[in-house]
């Protein structure tokens, strides 16, 4: 008779004494979602939802040590890096999975928090391209760090689609552009002119040519003291974007703050011991993951997926909707052949503290669990989804998301 085990995962990240991101999003979203998990934590980070206010690093054979540790004793499915601070780190952390020979290995290149605090060394860049990225099946860069790591600003569909394959190039397998940061619309031409300005280039016609220029440079030259320059300015320019839509937000959570308050003192009181009922209290909407898949034409993405595996994402809770005029997220997928577009609703809420690191576990999870890639990304989204949906409104600034969400919806359904 053959024993079933536990599918086991490693976080190799940072804390988040706030608890939404990092080791301990890591673990919450490891919990939910049935695997057992453990960690190698890198760096002690001072957090709150205001901010990052300190980062302490450990020194970087605490890391290999921890990761020595759970890998010759309990052994390891499937992995997922998180901050990993310095390029010192990286490569250690890199050897490591290389000499445990783990292939499952979601990489989350974490950069700077939600509010602009510096959670990986300009420097360290490019150790995470030579060292860590050719090792991963699967990474996942918001759209800054996609910039970065790409060497290119990215505005359209296009311009993601080339940074996919640029960072395809650096040799993961899989790569996943998320678009929790891209929020399209009229700031684009305000992006051009802050670009303008950093590279004292014309927000005009030739604003293409110059750009090229600039990539091109920047690939040719590949040198730490470029990527460290470019890095710099892109995260002061995304940083600023940042606190601005911040205090915007901050504004407008003011205005609504009674209604809030009201119905966040109702899911406080019952969280516990009526959850059910609550969830049967919320709306339609809030009991729907929206989420859609959009290939492209050449596309063979989708005969990746096995949707009577997991049946319940067919489920009325978890199929989309298909409200075209709803504003939506799109995590861009590209495999070295095809690209593939994951779309769900945008929740309009501040409380995305955390986001990155979830998804990223909720992928490494589902590998554990012997998932194709392509399916345990379409089912870390939807954990997400409903983690962002249900969100807890806690602290003062970006808050972090619901992880228990996912769970809880599928608990009403058996
Ligand atoms: N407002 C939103 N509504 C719905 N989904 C969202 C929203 N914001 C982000 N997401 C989803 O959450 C996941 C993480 O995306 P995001 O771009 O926020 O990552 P991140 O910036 O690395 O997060 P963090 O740095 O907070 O950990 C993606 O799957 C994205 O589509
Ligand atoms: C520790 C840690 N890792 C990652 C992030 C990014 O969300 C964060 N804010 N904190």
């Amino acid at each position: 008779m053959t024993e079933v085990r536990v599918p086991r995962v490693l976080t190799i990240a940072g804390s988040d004494s706030g608890g939404g991101a990092g080791i301990q999003a890591d673990l919450k979203t490891f919990q939910e979602l049935g695997v057992y998990g453990m960690s190698a934590i890198t760096a002690i980070t001072v957090q709150n939802t205001l901010g990052v206010h300190g980062v302490y690093p450990l020194p970087p054979e605490a890391a290999a040590e921890q990761i020595e540790a759970v890998g010759s004793d309990l052994g390891v499915d499937a992995l997922k890096t998180g901050m990993l601070f310095n390029a010192e780190i990286i490569r250690l952390v890199a050897d490591q999975i290389h000499k445990f020979g783990w292939e499952k290995v979601v990489v989350d290149p974490v950069m700077i928090a939600k509010g602009g605090a510096e959670l990986l060394q300009n420097e360290a860049v490019l150790a995470m391209k030579e060292h860590l990225l050719p090792l991963a099946l699967v990474v996942t860069p918001n759209i800054p760090e996609a910039e970065v790591l790409a060497g290119m600003r990215i505005r359209t569909m296009e311009d993601r689609r080339e940074a996919a394959r640029r960072i395809h190039a650096l040799g993961p397998k899989i790569v996943v552009i998320k678009g929790g940061h891209d929020e399209g619309g009229p700031d684009r031409e305000d992006r051009d002119h802050e670009e303008a300005r950093i590279y004292g280039i014309s927000a005009g016609a030739d604003r293409e040519e110059n750009l090229e220029k600039h990539s091109e440079e920047h690939s040719e030259e590949h040198s730490e003291e470029h990527s460290d320059k470019y890095m710099k300015e892109i995260l002061a320019e995304h940083t600023e974007e940042q606190m601005e839509k911040h205090m915007d937000k901050h504004q407008e959570d003011h205005t609504n703050n009674h209604k809030n308050n009201h119905k966040n003192n109702h899911i406080n009181d019952h969280i516990n011991d009526h959850m059910e009922d609550i969830l049967k209290e919320n709306t339609e909407k809030h009991m729907e993951v929206h989420l859609d898949v959009v290939n492209h034409p050449d596309d063979q993405t989708r005969t990746a997926m096995h949707p009577e595996k997991y049946s319940h994402m067919n489920s009325p809770i978890f199929k989309a909707v298909g409200n075209d005029r709803d504003p939506q997220v799109i995590d861009l997928i590209y495999d070295g052949a095809a690209f593939t577009e994951l779309s769900g609703k945008r929740v309009n809420t501040v409380h995305t503290h955390g986001t990155g690191c979830t998804f990223s576990a909720a992928i490494a999870a589902g590998l554990a669990q012997g998932m194709s890639a392509f399916d345990a990304i379409r089912s870390g989204r939807s954990f997400i989804q409903a983690a962002i949906e249900d969100g807890l409104n806690l602290g003062q600034g970006h808050g972090p998301t619901n992880h228990w969400a996912y769970q809880r919806r599928l608990g009403v359904l058996r």
